[in-house]
């Protein structure tokens, strides 16, 4: 996996979350105002630094509204990996983020256990738990006992860390790859 490979990902979690803002700034660099998404954005986006440069990320954001959530299955199939996006400042909804995520990953149908990727966004407001204390709160531990899982803080208003995560989801799939070709 190189320059000139692609991937597909799928952007899931609660609505509000700040799904499509994290899209938006990986695809045009900037903040752009965003409403609700009702269905789903796809864009492809090409990396160009880090260890994942010259690949490019077809991303799949789909809407996090409760009507919404069981459709986010269907978008599995064909995805190499999975990114759930959690409010690190919505300590309220965790519990209600940590149980649509297992029911994603965990439950029936999960194609073999895709690699992924939490990243705790809105790490800018000042009441924002840690990564550690979202990690916690998310089974992170638990999860990675089935695949491989990472959690990452970032920002998307102004896009902190996200490098690194996109570094970190390029890796995590590059290991998924080789380990289903040797089965
Ligand atoms: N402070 C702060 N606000 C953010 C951040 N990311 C997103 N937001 C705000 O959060 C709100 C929701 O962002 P969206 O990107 O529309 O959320 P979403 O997850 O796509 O929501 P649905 O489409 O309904 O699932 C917007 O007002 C964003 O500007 C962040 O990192 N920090
Ligand atoms: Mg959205």
């Amino acid at each position: 996996m190189g320059g000139g490979s692609s991937v597909q990902l799928v952007m899931v979690g609660l609505e509000n979350t700040g799904k499509t803002t994290l899209l938006y700034r990986l695809k045009f660099g900037q903040y752009m105002h965003t409403q609700s998404t009702v269905g789903f954005n796809c864009e492809k986006v090409e990396v160009r630094s880090g260890k994942a440069k010259g690949v490019t990320f077809s991303i799949w954001d789909v809407g996090g509204k409760d009507n919404m959530r069981p459709l986010w299955k269907s978008y599995l199939r064909s995805a190499d990996g999975v990114i759930f996006v959690v409010d690190s400042a919505d300590r309220e909804r965790l519990e209600e983020a940590r149980i649509e995520l297992l029911r994603l990953v965990k439950g029936q149908n999960n194609p073999g256990c895709l690699p992924t990727l939490i990243l705790a966004n809105k790490q800018d407001l000042p009441d924002s738990m840690s990564p550690e204390e979202v990690a916690k709160e998310m089974s992170v531990q638990e999860l990675s006992v089935t695949q491989q899982c990472e959690l990452l803080p970032v920002c998307a208003v102004t896009g902190e860390g996200l490098s690194d995560a996109m570094d970190a989801t390029f890796e995590m799939i590059k290991k998924w790859k080789k380990g289903k070709g040797k089965r």
